[in-house]
């Protein structure tokens, strides 16, 4: 077992920086073309490794090898674009990690019914990825998908019986390297992370991984145009502890946030009663660098690809051990009761839903990203529908992608903010995005048929609104 421990190299002087040597592996293979494997693969690929990244969807890999980015993330295409020739596209893991030195899994693992991760994705990409290795090859095999504990230790036992049953005898290294990158950010965050996390307990995976990683840990490389490094950003931590700790630093990780989302949504509801503003409370808070400002922003609640599946995920791992987290727990109801309060405060002022129209703004469950998975904007459209109110959503990049992924839902897809809000008896604000917000709201109110603005995300100028007439509604002020 080695110690858990965080290093930070010393800082560097810019002489330092730019003489410093990076050395690319042999081949890293990223087995699932997704948010996580493209920004990384895109990221990798910039920093000198020669990368193939590999996707079973056909389509997707065909779009790619095309050069299109497929998902909509700042910077991606212009980064792919810059990178094509260390980047390769292909549906073939076993010749893809044919003579790699690094291969990472970023599959998906969605909640199964029951709420615990599905890694079966995570299974037969490593039944595939031993298929392929070679005989004397060395290679580490990282997990990078969000996977529940022991996920890491079972993936090194199908690798190495499937092994044994090739009687190929590879030298594989295992080392689960948990994934914090945010969408919308995804480059950034891969570029100019807080902390890499390694778990392993193999001296050779912590070698290789660092010498993967070298260029960001130390902060080495150029960055590449419109994704400038932050100013006073400290150089990421590196921290090498056990796999299983590793795989808990992640849905730990996930669940605080989103409990800290929780708590100031719950406080929110309370300062509506007494008349205090969230924001200026979250302000107040922020201050004292022991509670820290990020996550505090109160709205509709958390959503996306990672916060719901992950905090049902680590109450299940839980569940397996006999064992309940009442603090996650809350956060996840308090979540839900968050979405049926938006509701209810649209009620209140219009008396009536049935029969009222309400123009739903923002359908992706953050700006900067094309992910519907888990969105706020969708699930209120649909509890606005149950209680018999008509819905025209809008989206600046989702729309589509939603009119085709819910053909069911009686939902008027509307093309533009002005479409959605024309003769509307309420809009409702669920995703801050920048168009959204340079709207001229004082003359598209006016094309409404009740001027009540819901702002779910504390994102327009409220004051301003009211002053105009407005009936305009934040959430906790
Ligand atoms: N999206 C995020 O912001 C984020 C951030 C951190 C961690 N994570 C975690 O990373 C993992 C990947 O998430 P994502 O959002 O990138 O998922 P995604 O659904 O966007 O991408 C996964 C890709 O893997 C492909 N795939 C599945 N099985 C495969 C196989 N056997 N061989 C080849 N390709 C295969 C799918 O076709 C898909 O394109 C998840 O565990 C997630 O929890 C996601
Ligand atoms: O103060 C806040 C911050 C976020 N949110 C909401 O929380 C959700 C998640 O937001 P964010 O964390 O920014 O986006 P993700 O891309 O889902 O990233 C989270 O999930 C990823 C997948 O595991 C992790 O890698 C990231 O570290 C973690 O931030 C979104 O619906 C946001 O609108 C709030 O309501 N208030």
């Amino acid at each position: 077992m080695n110690t858990p421990s965080v290093t930070r190299p010393p800082a560097r002087t810019l002489t330092e920086v730019a003489a410093a040597p990076t050395t690319p592996l042999a081949r890293v293979t990223i087995v699932g073309s997704g948010y996580v494997g493209l920004n990384t693969g895109a990221v990798l690929a910039y920093l000198g490794h020669p990368v193939v990244m590999v996707d079973r969807d056909a389509e997707r890999v065909a779009a790619l090898q095309a050069g299109e980015a497929v998902i909509y993330e700042q910077g991606l295409s212009e980064l792919l674009a810059q990178t094509h020739a260390q980047l390769s596209f292909t549906t073939q893991v076993q010749e893809a990690v044919a003579g790699a030195q690094v291969v990472i899994i970023a599959v998906g693992t969605p909640a199964t019914a029951s709420g615990d991760a599905d890694t079966r994705a995570v299974e037969q990409a490593a039944q595939e990825i031993a298929g392929g290795l070679q005989e004397g090859q060395r290679c580490v095999v990282v997990v990078k998908s969000t996977v529940p504990i022991g996920t890491n230790r079972r993936v090194s036992s199908v690798i190495d019986r499937v092994l044994q049953r090739r009687q190929v005898r590879a030298q594989v290294h295992y080392a689960s390297n948990p994934e914090f990158l945010r969408e919308g950010m995804a480059l950034r965050d891969t570029l100019y992370p807080d902390r890499v996390v390694i778990g392993s307990d193999d001296p050779e995976a912590l070698t290789t991984l660092r010498q993967l990683y070298q260029p960001i840990l130390e902060q080495t490389f150029a960055p590449p145009a419109g994704l400038e490094r932050p100013e006073h950003k400290p150089l990421p931590a590196l921290m090498s502890t056990d796999a299983t700790s590793a795989e808990m630093v992640k849905y730990a990780s996930n669940a605080f946030l989103a409990v800290k989302i929780s708590f100031i949504n719950e406080v929110a509801l309370l300062c509506e009663k007494v008349g205090a503003d969230v924001s200026e409370v979250a302000r107040g808070m922020g201050m004292d660098i022991r509670i820290g400002a990020g996550f505090l922003q109160a709205g509709v609640g958390w959503g996306g690809s990672c916060f719901p599946k992950d905090v049902l995920a680590l109450q299940a791992v839980a569940a397996e051990y006999g064992y309940s987290l009442p603090i996650v727990q809350a956060a996840d109801m308090v979540n839900r009761r968050q979405r049926v309060h938006m509701v209810e405060r649209l009620q209140d002022v219009l008396k009536v839903l049935r029969g009222r129209q309400v123009a739903v703004l923002g359908l992706t469950f953050k700006p900067g990203t094309n992910d519907l998975r888990e969105s706020p904007g969708l699930e209120l459209a649909q509890l606005l529908l149950r209680r018999g109110a008509h819905v025209r959503a809008h989206d600046p990049v989702a729309l589509d992608a939603a009119r085709t992924l819910y053909p069911d839902l009686e939902i008027d897809w509307a093309a533009s903010a002005e479409e959605a809000l024309r003769g509307a008896d309420a809009a409702l604000l669920t995703t801050a995005w920048p168009e959204y917000l340079h709207l001229d709201w004082a003359v598209l109110t006016r094309l409404m048929r009740t001027r009540v603005v819901l702002d779910g995300r504390n994102a327009l100028p409220g004051d301003l609104l009211r002053q105009d007439g407005v009936t305009y509604m934040g959430v906790g002020r």
